[in-house]
């Protein structure tokens, strides 16, 4: 099993991370590049950054050899170049696993890891960066599980496929709690004004309408125009391991009409192994197919009814739904965090002027990212494409939480104000879905 992980680059241990330390040096041939990334924030201060590295040689990629160097290439070449487009006068997708070095062995706890490099240079960006790897970090375990789960469903073992269900059950709860810990050192204020800049990219933005044009790269079309590309920027939604899990669990998302910019960004190699994985991820067909629930039952006239039906489902059901509400809990306490992050910051409006941020696009981008985010809440095995959210009725059987039905999520109102704590929060929600 490990070597058939690796041909995806996917580490038992280390899951999506990669299994060694990033390296913290490009060979010596791109000094010029490493020099530029050591003086990044003086640079920047002085306003000479964009004239640094407009007088860069071109420099050949063949010296590159490892994977390691071709990420470090990765993190220099895009870190420059979010600074070079975004910065203060005048970056490349998938930062993700590339900014931070393994300090010891618990790669699974932020307090262990830290940055190679930060655009605002400080604590706050860093700590955003160090719960995003941290969460990465579960992947070791919950691709185990994910596989000896695959394992057990071959071989026709329900008691192994429980246990690895609770695996997968007891990772998910692990990273709801590393990612709660954002709040610890990540202020919301930095984060918006001095971090959230930087991780812009020049796709769907309207800063930059045609995206950039790759000068001596692409030449022009045949009109002699030319040629601009886009590239998305940066984010956690990235992740492989929660794109991983939610193939696993089969987990599928409300088409909302609004374009998702980070479906299809994750690395490469990554991303194959999540269509791979969707080949041979058959958990939920398997327990449907063990299970004496009919799906086809419509009405569900009492709570006395939902017991009885309660009865006669196994813990296999019980198990894969716990796993089902804790990547619904993951999108809750995610959509808060957007909330304080981003949707709050952007409606206090005041702006520090030395930094660009677009207040007022941010308030329209935060409201659809809201939509987009709440109406892609967790949906099982949806059948139709709607963004309308369906009131909860008594088929999402919420009451115990645990009866297999295929309209479960489905019929569960993604905006549960009841889990949302602050009430100033809920305010901001209503009045943004109300638009
Ligand atoms: C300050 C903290 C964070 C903020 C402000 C934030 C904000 C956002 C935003 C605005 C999106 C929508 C992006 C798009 O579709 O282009 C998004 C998506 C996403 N983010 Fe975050 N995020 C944060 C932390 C995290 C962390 C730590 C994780 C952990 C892996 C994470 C995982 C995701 C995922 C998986 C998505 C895709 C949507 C989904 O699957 O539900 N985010 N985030």
């Amino acid at each position: 099993m490990e070597s058939m992980l690796e041909d995806y680059d996917v580490s038992p241990a280390t899951g999506f991370l990669p299994s060694t330390p990033p390296l913290q040096r490009l060979p010596s041939y791109y000094e010029p590049w490493e020099t530029l990334l050591d003086n990044f924030h003086d640079l920047m201060l002085a306003g000479r950054l964009r004239s640094s590295i407009n007088k860069l040689l071109v420099l050949d990629t063949i010296p590159l050899i490892t994977l390691a160097e071709y990420h470090r290439a990765f993190l220099v070449l895009s870190s420059l170049a979010h600074g070079y487009v975004w910065g203060k006068f005048d970056e490349v997708s998938d930062i993700t696993s590339l900014h931070r070095k393994a300090m010891g062995q618990g790669i699974r706890s932020p307090s262990n890891l830290a940055t190679l490099f930060t655009f605002s240079n400080t604590p706050d960006e860093s700590w955003f960066y160090l719960v995003t790897t941290a969460i990465e970090g579960f992947g070791g375990r919950a691709i185990t599980a994910i596989m000896s789960a695959i394992r057990a469903i071959k071989a026709g073992n329900n008691q192994k496929l429980i246990v690895a269900l609770r695996d997968i059950n007891s990772t998910i709860v692990d990273i709801n709690a590393t990612l709660q810990r954002i709040h610890e050192k990540c202020d919301p204020y930095v984060f918006y004004l001095m971090v959230r800049p930087y991780l812009s990219g020049w796709e769907n933005e309207d800063r930059l309408p045609h995206g950039l044009i790759y000068e001596g790269v692409d030449g022009n079309d045949e009109n002699g125009n030319p040629i601009y590309r886009k590239y998305v920027g940066a984010s956690a939604g990235q992740s492989a391991l929660i794109q991983a899990l939610d193939i696993a669990l089969n987990i599928e998302h409300y088409p909302t009409g609004v374009k998702s910019s980070i479906n299809g960004h994750c690395p490469m190699k990554n991303y194959t192994s999540g269509n791979d994985l969707a080949k041979v991820a058959n958990i939920r067909n398997y327990i449907i197919s063990q299970t004496s629930y009919d799906s086809n039952i419509t009405t569900i006239s009492s709570p006395d009814e939902d017991m009885d039906m309660l009865q006669g489902t196994n813990e296999m059901v019980q198990v894969y739904n716990e796993c089902l509400n804790q990547m619904k809990n993951f999108r809750s306490k995610h959509l808060q965090i957007v909330s304080v992050y981003i949707i709050i910051q952007a409606h206090r409006g005041n702006g520090d002027s030395r930094y660009h941020v677009p207040i007022n696009k941010d308030v329209a981008t935060s409201k659809n990212e809201v939509f987009r985010i709440t109406t892609n809440n967790v949906i099982a095995n949806n059948k139709e494409a709607t963004t309308t959210v369906k009131p909860t009725t008594t088929k999402s059987v919420e009451i115990k939480g645990c009866v297999f039905d295929p309209d479960y999520f489905r019929t569960i109102d993604p905006i549960n104000f009841t889990q949302v704590e602050d009430s100033a929060i809920v305010k901001i929600f209503e009045e943004l879905v109300q638009h």
